[in-house]
Parts: C-alpha cells; structure tokens; sequence
C-alpha cells in the first residue's frame, strides 16, 4: 500500500491548492480526483464558463439598444453554435492548463473515487488502497433536488446544461432566486428566451439587502423577465411539449408553462459515499464537515476545505481553505484563520451586486453604533454618459474615526469596484484615509468619494 504525507480527496480549487502548498513545503503528496474531467467546478462548471456566457450576453445587450447611443445596429443576435464554440475552447484552455499542473510530477494522481476505511486509509474506486499522515477532504458540492412533489421525476436542467447549451430555447421557467438562477436567467432572457423566475422568498438574493435584492428585480422586470416572488412550489410535471409549475402566491394558485424547466433551487456538500463515519468526521445539521478555525475536522489530522465545508460557495475562500489546511498540517508557524468578516461576495448579474464586509441589517440587529451614506449611478456623470444608471454605492463607517466597516454596491462594474474597499478594509482604513486617495475623473469608481466624503462630513 502506498503512503503519503499529505493526500487530497477532490482535485478542484480548495484541493489542487492545499497540493500545491503541500509539495513547496517539501512533502510527500497525492491528490485523488474521481471526475472524468481534471480542473474543478469554478473552472469546468462554474465561474468561468458562467462569466464567459455573462460578458457576451452583456455586448449583445449593449448592442441591441445601440439606439440609445446613436447607433445603428441593425440587427444583434446570439449565434449559440459560435456561442457554445468559444466558450468550449476558453474553458478547454483553464482546464488543460490545471491538467497540466495536476500532471507536473509534484503530485501522485489518482483518477477515481476515495472513500475512508479507517482514520488514515482510504480505498479508490479502482480498488487501490493509500494511506496518509494528513488528509484534505476537498470534494465540493453538487446540485440539490428538494422533495417538491413532481421535480425529481421531471426532466429539468442544471446550471451544469445551461452553461452548455448550443441553443437557445424558447422559453424557460427557473426554479429558485439565488446567484446561479439569477445570473443564469438573465443569460437566457438576453439570449433570446422568454424566462419565467420563480422565487419562494419575497426578494431574489435574499442574501442581500432588499435595496439591493429591489434595483436587480426593477432590471430584470425592465428586460422582460417575469419575475414571481413569495411564492411556495407546489407540484411540478412534464410531457412531450414542455413542463409545468404549479405555485401559490399570496391566497393566488398560478400556472406557468415553459418548454424547459431549470433547477436552479441549491447545491449540497459532496460527502455521500466517503464513509466518513469510517474516519470520525462529523456534519454539521446541513451536512457541511465540521471544521474548525484551522479546516480540522472532528478528526484533528483529516482536514476539509472549500464548497464541502462552507461556510461560503465562494472559490478565493476554498483557495484560502485549501492553502490554511496544508500549512497548519504541516506545522506553518504564525497561521491566521480564514477571515470571513472581510466577506466579500459578486453576483454577476447585469446590474451587478457586490458586497464587502459588515452588512448594514446585521449591525442594526447587533445594535452595533454605525453611520451610513449612499450615492445614486443616476445622478453620477460617468455611469450617466454610459447609460448605466441603476443602483447606487453605500458605505458604512464606525461613527467615531470613520473605520470602514463595509460596502455595498449595486450597479455597471460593481464586481470590480467594490475591489476600491477591499484592501481599505484589511487595512482598517477610515473614510479619511479614502479621501486623500486619488480618484480620477470621469471614472465610475469617483462614484465612492460621495458616501465617503457625508460620512466624513458627519464625523467632523
Ligand atoms: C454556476 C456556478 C457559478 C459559480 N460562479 C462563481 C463565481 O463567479 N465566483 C465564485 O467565487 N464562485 C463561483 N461559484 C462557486 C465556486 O465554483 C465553488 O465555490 C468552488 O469551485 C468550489 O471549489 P471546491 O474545491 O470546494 O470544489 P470543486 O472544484 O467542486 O472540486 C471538488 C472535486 O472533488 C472531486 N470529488 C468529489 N467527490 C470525490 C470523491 N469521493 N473522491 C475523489 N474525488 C471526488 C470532484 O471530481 C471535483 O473535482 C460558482 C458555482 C456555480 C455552480
Ligand atoms: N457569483 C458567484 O460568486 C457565484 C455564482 C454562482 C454560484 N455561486 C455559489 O454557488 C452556491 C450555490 O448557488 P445557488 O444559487 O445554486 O444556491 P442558493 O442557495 O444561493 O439559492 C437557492 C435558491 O433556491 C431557493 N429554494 C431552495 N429550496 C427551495 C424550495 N424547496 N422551494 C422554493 N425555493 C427554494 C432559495 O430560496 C434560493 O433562492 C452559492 O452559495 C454561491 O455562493 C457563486
């Protein structure tokens, strides 16, 4: 049986970079990976085919109100072969290159599935067994199926077939409201399909502010998606011609009907078949494992990092994950945990949403003494000449020194602005510190000196 110092249970973000850590702290390692395709969700399934899909679909967007600009452009279209082509060959590149990595010779690399026969045994599904000091288990999620009556029996598509589709369908109806059916119903709507979106709370991102959940809703509405919040699923069903939703609103019963249907209502921890119970890790009552500030399992020298320990589905947090675990496994002096009140989250939908640190509901509920100042894209030259007019930025300050203590932004770029407070907030910069930055004009990213420069005015 062959032993390692380190082995990786799941080849994706979390687990190729706690190997790779592993490997330049001089041990010995193996990564296992039971996929038929190397490089992981954010790269195969997840981030990267998605904003592929998110950016074209935005310069057709752009092009087709060419109008509003002087333009004459007769006619823009999606074209979902070339599409579906260009997307193929950008992810085909990722993917190659991490096989690469993965293929360097640093790593021993096992194509098969592990599942634990003891505390520091695991067997593949080929049958091998490996042994190892220390174990990362870094196996993601999956798409979840809620016990609705009718949706496991029903056809439906995953984000996994939208992001590979080569048509365009003629219409849509997507289950859930969260980031991956709100970018992904957006895509299809400015594909070409008719989208229904149906959201069981009363905001889609619920996640986030009202505000903000309230300017991406007014968008999606302004693009024609119908848009069904509050509602509660009540039975689906399918046939030759399409599928059917049957939901409640209010004291309302409504129907809706759609060649396709797209469950887009969640994804879970990847831990069936690992026989952890074998290892003595636990999960939490969400089926996370249980981790601690270091990614120790309730076995201290197993390991768990990324979507299969959350608490975020964020890819830079797996990355961090990853990286902790291997470190602190291998005695890493002066580690510090993964700080996850520098939260910092982006829905790429069109307006985008984009947040950063401390969430103005939960310091009114902690009753934490905060100040607050926000600024309208409407009223702002640059996003005016660009016709990028909705949302706004806020930022959210301790009262005494203006310490930034978080920001939201909803609007054109708001996934590269909010980068203006991130390093501001590791830094524990205040609103001061801000303004003697300089900050170009006309730029979007001049927008933040409003609600920095109220907030400044409030202090003094
Ligand atoms: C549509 C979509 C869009 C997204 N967009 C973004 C985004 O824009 N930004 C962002 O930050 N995040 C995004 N995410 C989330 C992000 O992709 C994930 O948080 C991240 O990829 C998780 O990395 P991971 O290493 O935990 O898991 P993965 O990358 O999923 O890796 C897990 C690996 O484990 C392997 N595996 C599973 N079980 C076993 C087993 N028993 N034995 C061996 N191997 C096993 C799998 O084959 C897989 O390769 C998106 C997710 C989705 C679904
Ligand atoms: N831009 C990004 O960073 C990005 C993009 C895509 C995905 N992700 C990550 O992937 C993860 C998964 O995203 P997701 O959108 O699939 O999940 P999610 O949990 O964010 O959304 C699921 C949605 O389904 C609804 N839902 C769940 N069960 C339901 C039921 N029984 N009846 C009615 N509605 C129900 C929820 O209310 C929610 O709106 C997220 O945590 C996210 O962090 C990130």
């Amino acid at each position: 049986m062959k032993s390692y110092d380190f082995l990786v249970i799941g080849g994706g973000s979390a687990g190729f970079n706690a190997a790779r850590v592993a490997h330049s702290l001089g041990k010995k390692v193996a990564i296992v990976d039971g996929a038929k395709e190397l490089g992981g969700l954010c790269i195969l399934r997840g981030c990267m085919p998605s904003k592929t899909l998110l950016y074209i679909a935005e310069i057709l967007h752009l092009a087709q109100k060419g109008k509003t600009f002087g333009l004459k452009i007769p006619r823009a279209s999606a074209d979902m072969k070339a599409i579906h082509a260009r997307k193929k060959k950008i992810i085909g590149e990722f993917a190659s290159y991490r096989d690469q990595a993965m293929h360097s010779g640093k790593y021993d690399l096992y194509r098969a599935h592990a599942r634990f026969l003891d505390p520091h045994t695991v067997e593949l599904s080929d049958g091998k067994k490996i042994r190892a000091k220390k174990i990362l288990i870094a196996t993601g999620s999956r798409v979840s199926t809620p016990s609705i009556p009718g949706l496991a029996e029903t056809p439906a598509w995953t984000s996994d077939d939208v992001l590979d589709l080569d048509f365009i369908p003629k219409s849509v109806l997507v289950l859930g409201g969260g980031i991956v059916a709100t970018e992904l119903a957006q895509f299809l709507n400015r594909i070409g399909s008719r989208v229904t979106l149906i959201q069981r709370s009363a905001h889609i991102l619920k996640d986030h502010s009202p505000a903000a959940s309230e300017t991406v809703q007014q968008a999606f509405r302004d693009e024609g998606i119908e848009l069904l919040t509050g509602t509660s699923l009540e039975k689906i069903s399918g046939d030759k011609r399409g599928v059917t939703v049957r939901f409640t609103q209010g004291k309302k019963t409504l129907i809706r009907r759609a060649a396709h249907l797209f469950n887009a209502l969640g994804r879970e921890p990847n831990t069936a078949g690992l026989s952890l119970e074998n290892a003595g890790v636990k999960l939490t009552a969400s089926g996370r494992v249980v981790t601690n500030r270091f990614q120790q399992t309730t076995a201290p020298h197993i390991y768990a990092g990324g979507d299969v320990a959350g608490p975020h589905d964020i890819v830079h947090l797996a990355v961090a994950q990853g990286e902790l675990a291997a470190r602190h496994a291998f005695g890493v002096k002066k580690l510090k945990p993964v700080d996850h009140s520098l939260l910092l989250n982006v829905v790429f939908t069109d307006p985008q949403l984009a947040s950063i640190g401390a969430l103005e509901s939960d310091l009114k509920k902690s009753k934490t003494p905060h100040l607050v100042a926000s600024y309208p894209f409407n009223d702002h030259g640059k996003s005016i000449l660009m016709d990028a007019n909705y949302g706004y930025v806020k930022v959210i300050a301790e009262p005494r020194r203006g310490r930034i203590l978080g920001a939201e932004i909803v609007g054109k770029d708001a996934g590269e602005l909010i980068h203006c407070f991130s390093g501001p907030l590791a830094m524990k910069a205040t609103v001061f510190d801000l303004l003697r930055a300089p900050w170009y004009h006309p730029t979007l990213a001049e927008i933040i000196t409003y609600p920095l420069e109220e907030i400044a005015d409030q202090i003094s």
